[in-house]
């Protein structure tokens, strides 16, 4: 087994300062920084096609994001086993992002509220997370679990839960590149109940349970999160069968993710190329969003998506994005 990756924290800070960049000059490219460290108001420089164009958290995709930060390239290259002190980071940031009214009320009923600086022991069983040939990081059992063992927890105080598209983008851009690249690969839909109203929001676990990946077929899911008495997934997890040491733990990501709602949250398939849904949902999702261009209001009211900084040259951007998504999972699934 290769040793994990040894991370440098050393250069972490709070928060990313330098993602500003002139809207007002064209000569402008990525590395001139204005010192403005608002993401609502930074401009980062993206090219389309052959064009250069400026955007920020409201009106870039999150596609736009990934292909500013260069993701694809930068998971060509092996990633790091994070070390305690880039999640502690990702958590502190994110606290510092979101509004407190938000956070007051995500967490007002739960035992575990945000915590984000405090230690949280995640791994009940001996567990490690370590690279997992073709499918980037994963977690493995360092020893013999019997089946019914609690493996992990992944409590709130270590979510990230981002109520729009824009607060998730504005997190994005207040991180280094390559930890934003990371984020968007673990991030998924979800349903949240909040006061008065049930929403979709994004939701990021920032912790190594994150490095959980997905069971595929039912033959390979030997762990299980934890139901309430509505069915609902209670984010502990357990181990489904006998897992051998060396066995990589697996989960079915649709236990715990709204995926049908990926389209509505802002999340694109970019981060998410392999694991989300089969091609015929993308291109039913894909439709169903080019029957609304037409009709423009219904379709605000119906995805949620009034009032999520979506402009229309955005949504026809997505569209163009989802053309080549599409085509991304093909040569994923041929690869
Ligand atoms: C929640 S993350 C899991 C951790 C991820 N492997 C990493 O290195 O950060 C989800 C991503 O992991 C990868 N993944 C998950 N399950 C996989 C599988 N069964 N086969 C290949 N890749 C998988 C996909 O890239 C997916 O977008």
């Amino acid at each position: 087994i290769a040793p994990a990756l040894m991370e440098d924290t050393s250069s972490l800070s709070a928060p990313q300062e330098c993602l500003a960049f002139s809207d007002d000059n064209n000569d402008a490219s990525i590395g001139e920084c204005l010192n403005e460290s608002d993401p609502l108001t930074v401009f980062a420089k993206t090219k389309s096609g052959e064009d250069f164009r400026y955007c920020n958290a409201v009106n870039c995709t999150t596609d736009d994001i990934w292909d500013l930060f260069q993701c694809d390239e930068i998971f060509e290259n092996e990633r790091p086993i994070h070390a305690d002190a880039t999640w502690r980071y990702l958590r502190k940031i994110y606290q510092e992002a979101m509004d407190p009214d938000f956070l007051s009320e995500v967490s007002a009923d739960e035992e575990e509220p945000f915590s984000f600086e405090t230690d949280v022991v995640i791994f009940q069983a001996p567990i490690e997370a370590r690279h997992s040939p073709g499918k980037g990081r994963g977690l493995f059992a360092k020893e013999d679990i019997p089946a019914g063992t609690t493996l992990f927890r992944a409590p709130l105080s270590t979510h990230a839960i981002f109520p729009t598209d824009v607060s998730f983008r504005k997190y994005l851009l207040m991180i280094p590149a390559h930890l934003a690249c990371d984020v968007m690969v673990w991030s998924y839909p979800v349903l949240l109940e909040l006061t008065n109203s049930t929403t979709g929001v994004i939701c990021t676990d920032l912790s190594e349970t994150s490095f959980l990946n997905d069971a595929v077929d039912d033959d390979k899911e030997n762990a299980k999160c934890r139901t309430d008495s509505d069915g609902i997934c209670e984010m502990s997890y357990y181990a489904l069968t006998n897992i051998k040491a060396g066995d990589e733990i697996l989960a079915k990501y649709a236990d715990f993710s709204s995926t049908e709602l990926w389209w509505d949250v802002g999340l694109r398939s970019k981060g998410w190329d392999y694991a989300n849904d089969d091609e015929d949902d993308r291109s039913n999702a894909s439709e169903e969003e080019d029957e609304g261009e037409d009709e423009p209001e219904e379709n605000d009211a119906a995805d949620g998506k009034d009032g999520d900084g979506m402009e229309e040259s955005d949504a026809e951007d997505d569209d163009d994005d989802e053309e080549e998504d599409d085509d991304d999972m093909k040569e994923d699934e041929d690869e």
